[in-house]
């Protein structure tokens, strides 16, 4: 070990914590945060609960179902609005995140919805207005693993320089966030994550971007018949973590097993969307396992590699970034190891129970953006009029 290292600040491997940027720890301090007691703070594993157990009485209201459809009051506030790739991702400049209005909150979960993912450069916004942004779109998800900003369990850490101290990052073997995925709570949710939002106030000068794939153009690249095989169908989840049910502790850790649909449709457009996620679905229900996973494969690989329904996204310190995991999969590049730090905290609302309107159109139907042929096709199997 280095004899600069200081030892206060070295994990229970005896591998050395690295200091948190400097940048982190002024926003922090600038938010009251108590860092006395070491950053970042851990959950406590034995206090974890069935997410069974939530209060699930209340009905979910989807924040982008309110909203103006033209979402003017959002889009004429903002200095300009750049669409980063055609199907998906949008930057707005000349707003500040923690001085929307509702109507704007409400316009913005609309464009989150459209969009996929929306980014703002330059925000000064603590982990407290984070979760309060949260708690506006829904249930603020309290992560059972990952660690949080003190105080502030909603406000999960994304700081891969200190997850690394645990499980070593790998160019050759990337792993956690550097493989596709949505902000499932790791599988175990009855009403899994709808808007994550991430604050990256520190990040590479170079590497360490994140990139987005679009649900409903990864629907759309299927064929009209396959699109008619997979709806409707239903996956098993289980979750990565065992918990212990609060009704039943005697019991131990148990996974929760839960059934979602593999196409979904988004409460506020309206839209289908391809909803899977490689690292947590195990099986199409109704099929063999070797069909299952061989379609399963098919799905996320046409999900992971078209990069013509994707954005890749350069990070500049203090940006947050804003997307549906309900309409998207994201994966950070891992290629910055070793290298400047990159910090981040993120608030994830847990939304609704994931369902499938067979009467929901796609997002090209909807927005009318289909070529003639196209058009003929899915007449032709019955999905799509013109008339
Ligand atoms: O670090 C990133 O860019 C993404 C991390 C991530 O997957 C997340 O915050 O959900
Ligand atoms: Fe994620």
């Amino acid at each position: 070990m280095s004899p600069s290292v200081d030892l206060t600040n070295v994990n229970g491997n005896g591998v050395a914590i690295p200091l948190l940027p400097e940048i982190s720890r002024q926003r922090m301090e600038k938010a009251g945060i108590d860092l006395s007691n070491g950053y970042p703070q851990k959950p406590d594993r034995h206090i974890q609960q069935a997410p069974s157990g939530r209060d699930h009485s209340q009905p979910y209201i989807d924040a982008g179902s309110r909203a103006d459809k033209e979402k003017s009051n959002l889009l004429s506030a903002a200095k300009e609005v750049i669409h980063l790739s055609k199907h998906i991702g949008t930057e707005l400049t000349g707003l500040q995140l923690k001085d929307l209005s509702n109507q704007q909150r409400d316009e913005l979960a609309l464009l989150i919805a459209e969009r996929g993912v929306v980014f703002f450069r330059d925000q000064d916004i603590s982990p407290q207005q984070q979760h309060e942004l949260a708690e506006y779109y829904g249930e603020p998800e309290v992560h059972p693993v990952a660690p949080h900003v003190p105080g502030v369990p909603s406000a999960s850490v994304i700081w891969p320089d200190f997850q690394a101290t645990e499980c070593e990052a790998s160019f050759r073997r990337p792993g956690g966030v550097s493989g596709w995925h949505t902000d499932l709570a790791l599988g175990h949710d009855k009403r899994p994550a709808g808007i994550s939002h991430l604050h990256n106030d520190a990040v590479p000068s170079i590497g360490g971007d994140t990139l987005w794939s679009s649900g409903y153009c990864a629907y759309e690249k299927l064929s009209p018949s396959f699109r008619k095989f997979i709806d409707g169908k239903k996956v098993i989840y289980r979750s990565a973590v065992a918990f212990i049910d609060s009704r039943n502790p005697a019991a131990g850790p148990t996974h929760v097993v839960r059934e979602y649909p593999l196409v979904r449709t988004h409460p506020a457009t309206g839209w289908r969307s391809l909803w899977v996620n490689r690292a947590m679905a195990e099986r199409i229900v109704g099929l063999d396992k070797s069909e299952s996973d061989l379609i399963l494969n098919y799905l996320c690989d046409l999900y992971e590699k078209s990069v013509d329904i994707q954005v890749r996204f350069r990070w500049t310190p203090k940006t947050s970034a804003l997307w549906d995991n309900r309409v998207t999969i994201h994966v950070a590049s891992w290629d910055y190891e070793g290298s400047e730090p990159r910090h981040g905290t993120r608030a994830t609302a847990l939304a609704e129970q994931p369902y499938f309107d067979p009467k929901s159109p796609t997002r090209r139907e909807a927005l009318r953006l289909l070529g003639a042929s196209e058009i003929r096709e899915l007449e032709e199997q019955g999905i799509f009029s013109t008339s």
